[in-house]
Parts: C-alpha cells; sequence; structure tokens
C-alpha cells in the first residue's frame, strides 16, 4: 500500500506528516518506528497523522507518534507543520484552524511570514498530570511553583518543575545549556520510576527575565533540535518561579520559538514551519525492510 507523505520540520524537530483523510491510514507503533528510523525508514523525531476528527468544533483531529512508536497527547513544532501541510495539501484553507488533541482543541494560525502560532491548549502544575508518584517525596516548595528534588540512579539530584502542556514536562534550570548534562540526565530523567507515563526532560538556562536556552531529552524520541511543548513548558516553569517574564525567545538548537503566556489562560507559540519535500512510500515493504535491518 502506497501513502503519501510530506518531511517537514519545525526549528529542526523533524515530522513525516501523512494524510489520513483522503488516505486509509492505519497506524501502528511498528509502522511508526519503521518511518522515524534513521537508516532503514525516511527518519523523524515524530509521525503525524491528519484525520476527520470526531469533536464537532474541530476542523482535524491531530495525532502524533514519537519514533519508538508511542502515541502521545501533543507536538508543538509538529503543530506549525500541521496548518501548513493541511493548507500545502489544500484539506482545506481555513485559517485559522481548528485542531483535536487528546485534551480539547488547539488553534493553529498561519501568517504571511510563514511562521505559524498555536494557542496550545491546557496547561496544568499537579503532579498528576505529569502521572508523577509523590509517594514519600517531600516538595521543595519554591515560590507558587511545586519544585521537587529527585534523585537520579546515576547519584545526581535535579530540582524539576513539572509542568504539563497536554503532555508531561520536567524542567530544571542550568548555568549552560552546552554543557548541561542532556545526554546522560535526559534518559534518567525520562524513564525515571516516578513518571509512569515517561516524561520529556527540559534544561534551560535563562539569559534575561525574556530570553532563555534550552535543549530538551524528548520522550520516545532523545534530544532533539527543538521541542514546542517543551518551550512552552520551561517558560511557564520560569514564570511562576518569577524568573521569566512574558513575552519569552525561546533559543533552540534548531531555531528560536517565541512564546507568549498571561499567567493562566493558553499559551501562544509562534514559530517556522517548513516543508522539506513531499513523495510516497509502500508502507509493507518499508516495514519489511526495517525488520530485516532491526533483526540483527
Ligand atoms: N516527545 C513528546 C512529543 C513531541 C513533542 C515535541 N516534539 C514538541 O514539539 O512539542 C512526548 O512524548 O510528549
Amino acid at each position: 500500500m502506497n501513502w503519501s507523505f510530506s518531511k517537514m520540520h519545525g526549528a529542526g524537530n523533524d515530522f513525516v506528516v501523512l494524510d489520513g483523510v483522503r488516505q486509509s491510514i492505519e497506524m501502528t507503533p511498528e509502522r511508526a518506528r519503521a518511518l522515524a528510523h534513521r537508516q532503514f525508514g525516511i527518519g523523524a523525531d515524530q509521525i503525524l497523522l491528519v484525520e476527520t476528527p470526531s469533536h464537532p468544533e474541530a476542523d482535524f483531529k491531530y495525532r502524533i507518534f514519537n519514533a519508538d512508536g508511542s502515541e502521545v497527547e501533543h507536538c508543538g513544532n509538529g503543530a506549525r507543520c500541521f496548518v501548513r501541510f493541511v493548507h500545502e495539501q489544500k484539506l482545506s484553507s481555513r485559517n485559522p484552524l481548528k485542531a483535536e488533541i487528546a485534551t480539547g482543541l488547539i488553534t493553529l494560525e498561519e501568517a504571511d511570514d510563514a511562521t505559524v502560532t498555536v494557542n496550545m491548549g491546557q496547561t496544568r502544575f499537579d503532579p498528576e498530570a505529569v502521572a508523577f508518584d509523590t509517594t514519600d517525596l517531600a516538595s521543595a516548595q519554591d515560590h507558587d511553583d511545586t519544585l521537587w528534588s529527585l534523585p537520579l540512579a546515576n547519584g545526581d539530584t535535579v530540582s524539576l518543575s513539572l509542568v504539563a502542556i497536554s503532555n508531561p514536562h520536567a524542567v530544571q534550570i542550568v548555568d549552560d545549556v552546552a554543557t548541561a548534562p542532556v545526554a546522560v540526565q535526559g534518559p534518567l530523567i525520562e524513564s525515571h520510576p516516578r513518571f509512569a507515563q515517561r516524561i520529556n526532560a527540559g534544561f534551560m538556562q535563562i539569559l534575561d527575565p525574556h530570553t532563555i536556552k534550552l535543549r530538551v531529552y524528548e520522550r520516545g524520541a532523545g534530544e532533539t533540535l527543538a521541542c514546542g511543548t517543551g518551550a512552552c513548558a520551561a517558560v511557564v516553569a520560569g514564570i511562576r518561579r518569577g524568573r521569566l517574564q512574558s513575552p519569552v525567545t525561546v533559543h533552540t538548537r534548531g531555531g528560536q520559538l517565541a512564546i507568549a503566556w498571561d499567567g493562566h489562560g493558553q499559551i501562544a507559540m509562534r514559530g517556522p514551519a517548513v516543508t522539506v519535500f513531499s513523495s510516497e512510500i509502500n508502507i509493507d515493504r518499508l516495514v519489511a525492510q526495517y525488520r530485516a535491518g532491526t533483526a540483527l
């Protein structure tokens, strides 16, 4: 079966985007892993699927699969590519669009300067929102933010702000993102046993109240060049800890994102969306090649 797709990225966070409206696409974890595989597949951090919505006010349903095949609640950089894809593929000319995600609706709007602004949906700060087990753990309360001191398996202890942008994030402040132990602490935080659904691990360097640098070790994908929900989570954590003021420019390894948050409502994120190429692929042959390649 042949699937047409677009290869896209938002600030270097890259995606395979599929039209599940005009094509019959049944996504499985293995198919997502095969499409995302950097050697045996197309290569991507996430696979994005556009579908017919079930929510009455939505224009489309927006589904996200990580490179490890896990289906997740949200992807901010992907949302910008989603609306660009819908317009480029002439699935709809509506602008702004409403997309249905796991926790409700998000609004996506393309601007004339080729950037896209997304209202990122609900934000939560309670440990339950990130499936964090707080049993026997004293929270180091910091301002009005819960700052959790978490021992890691390698002997490090980290201070984490927990924020859900529909998907879960654990954000820490570091002196210098360039030397932050992302490769060591990232996987230990991502798969820490107290996070029942795993978590995205953010490392934020504050340059001034309106500017940060950020690296994110993503759940199910590893470190990416940018993470949209991670940028939102970092800005929210910084504002709630009295260290940042809206709007905030987030410098990532793949580009810049502009985040605005009034302290209680939705978060708005603006940034780039780029189509690298469009093509089609035989998914059955791809999965067979992926199985053969990864069997060793
Ligand atoms: N790895 C994330 C999903 C993709 C988020 C990121 N690519 C973004 O732009 O928000 C998770 O498992 O929640």
